[in-house]
């Protein structure tokens, strides 16, 4: 063992992989076949491994790669110091290609935040492996035992237009009967007790008739919905009186904070976002408002919001001006899963059950298996670091798969163009 004070990390390694992903809908399009995310690996010089997933867009690969030398060669207690290298050294870029509103992954003007979150949770599995402490003991330690998730509901096809594998277990998702089958079987599988549908697929009384659909069939469940700011602020406020006796929040049903600021005046709704306030610029903005002000749920998601520590200074600040917090989540797998898990446990002030794709995955990268919920909650680790070790072999074909997929940026509005090749993404739809 090194002395902490002479304790480097040696090396950075970026492992691109790509995932089986189901043909869930959203207001942009439709899930490509695989999701793309990366590993990353800081190896210190006592021979140590520490990991974080991030995004696997290209963007996001070169964003990491152009601040290799802001990490080799530092302690990974360094992390005041590797924030202020990454914030100066790791510019925004304007996306070459295709920016999807939905997908942080593919945000230039994001690249600092999402390095300094990928070092950082790499950097805190380091400490935590070598203080014998799991993360969230490094965050300052859990207020609680397990994190609960909602259960996240999609519209979907029964199999993708291309096929490069069997279709899932899931079958269709469309009609507000298989909505409903669909949130039974996942109750089932995960226990969990609230339960959210991604909106801004179909016309807004369709999902309404889903969401009504959801609260006869599960009484006392907390319900949300979010149409992903694809519809206008007059249908918005539409369909808000029937909205407020089914939901808990009702989620970026329309853009712009100026259209949540008018929409809050015509719902006794809380209205959460992770569209308008997504950086702490954004929240700067959001709490200025006089009144109600546009949003009263902040949905934080720690790999686009500049990591774990950043995030529960997002949650004080909240608290400070009594907004609820939840977590956001995109298509992930165990190290990801994991890291929010140990952040939402040293939160105290969650207030809602956390968003998780996990059970539309199936595929894994950790040696210890897939996650395993209890109730809807995830234990919070209490094995030094992360508590998430990688299972090489499954990373290698995981890697595998990322080179033969042919997928590099993602991008659900060219995926949709397949099966309706009219549709534009354009948004608001309704
Ligand atoms: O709450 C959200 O906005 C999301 O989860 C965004 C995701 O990109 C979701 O729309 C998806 O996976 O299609
Ligand atoms: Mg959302």
């Amino acid at each position: 063992m090194k002395a902490l004070n002479e304790w480097r990390i040696t090396q950075m390694r970026v492992t691109p992989i790509a995932f089986r992903d189901p043909p869930l809908l959203n207001a942009v399009g439709i899930h490509e076949p695989y999701a793309l995310r990366s590993i990353v690996e800081l190896e210190t010089n006592d021979g140590l491994v520490g990991i974080a997933e991030t995004y696997g867009d290209e963007g996001m690969l070169k964003a990491l790669e152009t601040a290799r030398e802001l990490i080799e060669g530092f302690s990974p207690f360094d992390l005041n110091g590797m924030d202020e290298r990454v914030k100066h050294g790791v510019k925004a870029t304007k996306s070459a290609g295709f920016e999807m509103n939905l997908a942080p992954g593919s945000h230039g003007a994001k690249n600092a935040a999402k390095v300094m979150a990928a070092f950082e949770g790499a950097m805190l599995d380091l400490i935590g492996q070598r203080l014998g402490a799991p993360v969230c003991d490094v965050l300052g330690g859990a207020v609680r035992d397990s994190v609960p998730y909602s259960a996240y509901l999609f519209f979907k096809y029964a199999e993708h237009i291309e096929k490069p594998y069997a279709p899932d277990a899931w079958g269709e998702g469309i009609s507000p009967e298989q909505i409903v089958a669909q949130a039974r079987r996942m109750r089932e599988l995960y226990g969990f007790g609230s339960i959210k549908l991604k909106g801004g697929v179909f016309d807004p009384a369709h999902e309404v008739a889903c969401m009504a659909a959801l609260a006869k069939a599960f009484p006392g469940v907390p319900l949300r919905l979010d149409p992903n700011a694809n519809w206008t602020l007059e249908t918005s406020i539409k369909h808000a009186p029937a909205l407020n006796s089914l939901l808990e929040y009702y989620e970026d049903p329309t853009p712009t904070l100026d259209g949540m600021n008018e929409l809050a005046k015509h719902t006794t709704l809380p209205l959460a976002t992770n569209m308008v306030v997504t950086s702490f610029e954004e929240l700067k903005q959001s709490v200025r408002y006089p009144g109600r002000g546009p949003v009263q749920v902040v949905l934080s998601d720690h790999h686009y919001w500049g990591g774990l520590r950043a995030t529960q200074t997002l949650a004080r600040i909240c608290d400070t001006f009594g907004l609820g917090v939840s977590m956001h989540s995109n298509s992930h797998l165990a190290p990801s899963l994991i890291a929010m898990t140990h952040l939402a446990a040293a939160v105290p002030n969650l207030s809602y059950a956390c968003d998780t794709h996990y059970p539309w995955q199936e595929e894994e990268v950790a040696a210890e298996g897939r996650v395993k919920f209890v109730n809807g909650s995830v234990t919070v680790p209490r094995t030094p670091g992360l508590g998430v070790t990688l299972d090489r072999e499954a990373l290698r074909t995981l890697n595998e798969q990322y080179k033969s997929c042919g997928i590099r940026t993602r991008n659900d509005t060219a995926e949709m163009k397949k099966y309706d090749p009219s549709f534009t993404g354009k948004s608001p739809r309704y």
